[in-house]
């Protein structure tokens, strides 16, 4: 197959969610070479046999492929996204344990706790954010959970801190410079509290993140540099904290379908129905990459050493093969036909978080959490009273990450 003559990382920029999805569409397969960051090969690939392939470390690595903007904003130098091998394995299985399992359930209640204590103030307003508001709620409850200390009064500076991490990374606009100086930052502040912590002068609670980073051995037996342990404990609270643009879809998706909300008011297995349908419907992660450690083969395209492969999570998602009528918001496709129970989803299906399994691969360890935090905020969402006045609540392809423009504004707002 030919490649574009030109690099495509203009109209990545120009087109975001639509243009690997579009370069497929008009090639016809799931399949398509075009080139990105420089004169870098690269190979686009989507659905369960891509998936496979880009997960197999013999095909594609991470160390060294991920863009420097998006380390220097995202996920921080050092971290684990950027390992492969024996380190990913030792460093995953930290992440793994601390997000899987009976602390899960810890961190919700957390969390609907400071909803549920932020709702009454939301009351007292004339208007608030809705995702602003759900940023500060998930900061106040993952923060207390992971065992970092934050005043009441440096809650806000700090979600919005978070917030902007996300929101900065694949763009050339201020938001972009704006994250870049706040992981130095909030790197440099999180690192003097993983030395306090080692020094014996602060204290972190037992299990909690804090503790079990700052005492993590990597795969040499050697505790984790200050800073790096920095970045590991912003890839927990940072991302918990970027569950608030899923709120922000949830409300979307409320407006536009309200019939589901008296179904999401009572919670159960629609509320996680709902969750995974908000996952796989509305656009936040694009793709996901890695470079060819040598010269391999996929689909009959040729990856030479060097290439960079990228896996189509938003297409995937999308898929009419995979999801019949993809852009139809139907919760009840991960139903059980009795409507009882949640279905069982393959490993390589849907894929908003990455593929595979997240114990081996690079798959995201924190699927779990933001299942069970989005559908306990969906649901307290569908109880809430209030309105939506006149406001821009369109959500454009083109810009990455995603969001209602408006960030979902509410007004008059009534306890549930
Ligand atoms: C807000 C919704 C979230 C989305 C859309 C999301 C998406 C993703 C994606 C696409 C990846 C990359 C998978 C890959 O490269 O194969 C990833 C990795 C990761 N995610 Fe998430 N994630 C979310 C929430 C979370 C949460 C709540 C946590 C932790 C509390 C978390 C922690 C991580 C970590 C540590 C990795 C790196 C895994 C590795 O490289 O092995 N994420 N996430």
């Amino acid at each position: 197959m030919r490649r574009p003559r030109f690099d495509q990382s203009l109209p990545l920029l120009a087109q975001g969610y639509a243009w690997l999805p579009d370069r497929r569409r008009a090639a016809n397969r799931g399949t398509v070479q075009t080139r990105l960051m420089g004169v870098r090969r690269t190979l686009g690939v989507a659905g369960p046999a891509g998936a496979r392939f880009l997960y197999d470390e013999d095909h594609v690595r991470r160390s060294g492929a991920l863009p420097e903007p998006v380390v220097s904003t995202l996920f921080g130098h050092g971290a684990v996204h950027t390992l492969d091998g024996e380190p990913h394995r030792v460093r995953k299985a930290m992440f793994v344990h601390l997000l899987t399992g009976s602390g899960v359930a810890d961190l919700v209640d957390r969390v609907g706790a400071a909803w549920d204590d932020a709702v009454p103030r939301w009351a007292e307003q004339p208007r608030v954010v809705l995702m602003d508001e759900a940023a500060v709620v998930l900061t106040r409850g993952v923060c207390d959970w992971a065992g970092v200390p934050v005043p009441e009064d440096e809650l806000r500076g700090l979600a919005a801190d978070l917030t902007a991490l996300v929101d900065g990374f694949a763009t050339g606009a201020p938001r972009h410079w704006r994250a870049r100086r706040v992981r130095q930052r909030r790197e440099a502040w999180l690192a003097g509290i993983v030395d306090a912590v080692r020094a014996g002068e602060r204290t972190a609670p037992a299990g909690s993140v804090l503790d079990v980073v700052a005492t993590h051995r990597d795969s040499e037996g050697e505790l984790l540099e200050p800073r790096v342990a920095a970045v590991e404990v912003l890839n927990v609270i940072r991302p918990t904290v970027a569950v608030s643009w899923f709120v922000g879809f949830a409300a979307h998706a409320l407006h536009r379908w309200p019939d589901d909300r008296e179904r999401l008011r009572a919670g159960g297995a629609f509320a996680t129905a709902f969750a995974h349908e908000v996952r796989r419907y509305y656009p936040f992660a694009p793709f996901i990459g890695g470079r060819a450690p040598r010269d391999v083969e996929f689909d009959g395209e040729r990856v030479p050493a060097g290439s960079m492969v990228l896996l189509d999570l938003f297409g995937q998602d999308h898929d009419p093969e995979l999801f019949p009528e993809p852009y139809t918001f139907r919760p009840e496709r991960f139903l059980t036909d009795d409507g009882e129970r949640v279905r069982d989803i393959g490993p390589w299906e849907l894929v908003p978080q990455g593929a595979g399994d997240p114990r081996t691969g690079h798959r995201c360890p924190g699927e779990d959490v933001t299942v069970a935090l989005l559908a306990s905020l969906a649901v307290r969402l569908a109880r809430l009273g209030y309105r939506l006045p006149d406001q821009d609540l369109t959500i454009s392809l083109r810009r990455i990450p995603a969001r209602p423009a408006s960030g979902v504004v509410l007004t008059d707002v009534r306890p549930g």
